[in-house]
C-alpha cells in the first residue's frame, strides 16, 4: 500500500482560512494513495498557544477542519488521517483531537491526544487530556493513533500493540530544538512495537519556533523507508507491506517475552 505523509509549512503569516484550503487541495492531489497523513495542528501551529480558542472548532460535519477534511478525502478516494485540530468539545473543553477519515469521507475514528506539552503551560494549561488510546481499521489492517508528545510515552505504544496495531501514526508540531528526540522515539517505537511508524511533523516556524520536519515512514524492524531532508514543506510517499509486521514478529519474537 502507499503511505504518502504531508509535511506541511505551517508560517504564521499565512492565513488559517488559506492553509485549510491548501491542506484540502494537497490532500486531492494525492489520489491514488491508499492512506495520507497531515500534522499535528497545522490548522493554527502547535505552540501558537494564543490562538487555540479563536481557532476551536467542533468535530461536527460543520465544522469548517471536518468539512474541508471529509471533502478531500472523498474527492481524493482515500483513508485520510487528517492531523489533529482544536476541538471545542460539546462541554466547551478544548482538546487536541485527530481525526481519519475513510474515502467515502466519514469520520471513522477521533483520539483525544492523552499527554498534553506544555508541563504545567502552553497546551497543558489550554486544553483537556483524552483518556482513551484509538486505533482504527481500515482494508489492509490496523492503524493505531498517538499524538506528537505521546511519543515519549511508550506505554501508550504497548496499548495500541495489544490492541492490535500494525501501524502506528504520530502527526506532531515538533520543534527543530529537540530534532534528534523525534527520529529517535519514532525509530525506538517502531522497534520496541514491531509495527510501521507513520511520523508526520510540520515544516516552517509559527510562534517563534522552528519546526523539525523530518518527516519518516519507518519499517517494523526499525528501517528508515522514507524520510524527509529537512523542515521544508514536503510530500514524503512509500510503499509499504502491513504483512511484514507478522513476519518480523516471527522472525524475532520478543513481544512474546513480555513479562509485566
Ligand atoms: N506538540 C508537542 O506535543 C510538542 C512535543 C515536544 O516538543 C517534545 O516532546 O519535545
Amino acid at each position: 500500500m502507499n503511505v504518502t505523509l504531508l509535511q506541511m509549512r505551517v508560517d504564521q503569516d499565512e492565513p488559517v482560512d488559506s492553509r485549510r484550503s491548501r491542506a484540502a487541495s494537497l490532500v486531492r492531489d494525492q489520489a491514488g494513495a491508499d492512506l495520507v497523513v497531515l500534522p499535528e495542528l497545522w490548522t493554527v501551529g502547535a505552540f501558537a498557544f494564543d490562538d487555540f480558542p479563536a481557532v476551536a472548532e467542533p468535530v461536527a460535519p460543520d465544522g469548517p477542519t471536518t468539512a474541508a477534511m471529509a471533502g478531500a478525502a472523498r474527492d481524493a478516494g482515500v483513508w485520510l488521517h487528517a492531523g489533529s485540530v482544536v476541538e471545542r468539545a460539546p462541554g466547551g473543553e478544548l482538546f487536541n483531537t485527530s481525526l481519519v477519515f475513510s474515502p467515502d469521507g466519514a469520520l471513522a475514528a477521533l483520539y483525544r491526544k492523552i499527554h498534553r506539552f506544555g508541563f504545567d503551560r502552553g497546551e497543558a494549561a489550554l486544553m483537556s487530556a483524552g483518556t482513551e488510546p484509538a486505533t482504527v481499521a481500515f482494508p489492509a489492517g490496523k492503524l493505531g493513533l498517538a499524538t506528537c508528545y505521546d511519543l515519549r510515552f511508550p506505554e501508550l505504544f504497548r496499548a495500541l500493540v495489544d490492541a492490535g496495531a500494525q501501524a502506528l501514526v504520530v502527526p506532531a508540531g515538533w520543534p527543530a530544538r529537540r530534532a534528534e528526540h523525534w527520529s529517535l522515539l519514532a525509530r525506538a517505537r517502531a522497534v520496541e512495537s514491531q509495527c510501521y511508524m507513520l511520523a508526520c511533523c510540520t515544516a516552517g516556524s509559527h510562534a517563534d519556533v522552528p519546526q523539525a520536519g523530518r518527516s519518516a515512514v519507518i519499517d517494523p524492524w526499525g528501517e528508515v523507508v522514507a524520510e524527509a531532508p529537512d523542515a521544508e514543506e514536503r510530500v514524503v510517499s512509500a510503499e509499504i507491506d502491513l504483512g511484514q509486521v507478522a513476519e518480523v514478529r516471527e522472525s524475532f519474537p520478543v513481544l512474546k517475552d513480555r513479562v509485566l
